[in-house]
């Protein structure tokens, strides 16, 4: 797989910072010959073996791979790759909206149609990406950025650990951050595709209710509350959440990975479906109440 080596400033114009992560930074930028904006995500190459700073030009490599096989509306999109001596510079769709993360942070919490509006809308992109046996494994609403301000419109990001996994192989692997990790990542089980709906889970809980199932003082209780499945619904932002919405979380937040629902059977699942289908379904429980 080859990169672009030409000069990235000669191209595009470099603009304000966006995102960053541990070896890698987001800017906004500008391409000098269309005026298109997009999002440059420069990545720091590691130099030497030995050293811890950087990331493996095989790892840039995979995620670049998974992003090319991507074609969804809720999933981030790459358009080309530049190369030079010390960093890989992957031109990105440009989401300007934020991070879901901030966007809940400013509402405390959300209405369940506005919940179930966005887990509808990751549950479309994962659908994709599983179809294509890749797992996301490190979905957190840090990770899912809104297009704008002021649309529900909602795209996947950071394939940085995404993998793919093909049926029957076992892929081990301690990734992810603490808080959104399955049970299966904290034993050194095998992950599979599975892993993610444990994450849609959580995320739907924070969009929910303002917190985090299962945050502990440090990552150790973190640990310890994912193992022991200690959660429930009693804080009192769950006081008016519909039994659905805990019905949803609850077929997610199940240690067995397999015994966690697909993601066609969170689309399919009366709180995420269309409302005119909820409304039947109300009516069809209504009707059966006034039966019996
Ligand atoms: C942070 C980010 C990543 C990709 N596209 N736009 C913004």
């Amino acid at each position: 797989m080859e990169f672009r080596k030409d000069k990235f400033e000669d191209f595009y114009e470099v603009g304000e910072e966006i995102g960053s992560g541990q070896f890698a930074v987001v800017k906004k930028c500008k391409h000098l010959k269309t005026n298109d904006e997009f999002a440059a995500k420069i990545i720091k190459k590691k130099r030497a073996m030995a050293s811890r700073l950087g990331v493996k030009m095989e790892d840039i490599k995979k995620e670049i791979v998974i992003l090319q096989e991507m074609d969804h509306e809720n999933v981030i999109r790459i358009y080309e790759v530049f190369e030079n001596k010390t960093h890989v510079i992957l031109v990105l769709e440009l989401v300007s909206g934020g991070e879901l993360f901030d966007f809940i942070a400013e509402k405390e919490r959300l209405s369940e149609e506005e919940a179930s509006a966005f887990v509808k809308q990751i549950l479309l992109g994962i659908k994709h990406m599983h179809s294509k046996r890749i797992a996301h494994l490190d979905l957190k609403p840090e990770n899912v950025m809104l297009l704008n301000k002021n649309s529900q419109n909602i795209k996947l990001i950071d394939f940085g650990l995404s993998r793919v996994i093909k049926q029957g192989e076992f892929h081990r692997d301690m990734i992810g951050t603490p808080e959104f990790v399955a049970p299966e990542v904290i034993n050194y089980d095998p992950l599979s595709l599975a892993t993610d709906m444990w994450s849609i889970g959580i995320i739907t809980y924070i969009l929910l209710s303002g917190c985090s199932p299962f945050s502990g003082k440090d990552q150790q209780q973190t640990y310890e509350k994912i193992c022991q499945l200690t959660y429930d619904f009693t804080s009192k932002y769950f006081e008016n959440t519909s039994d659905l919405a805990k019905e949803f979380i609850g077929m997610l937040l199940k240690r067995d990975p397999l015994s966690r629902a697909s993601v066609e059977e969170c689309l399919n699942h009366a709180w995420i479906q269309p409302s005119e289908k909820k409304q039947s379904e109300n009516r069809r429980k209504s009707v059966i109440n006034i039966g019996n």
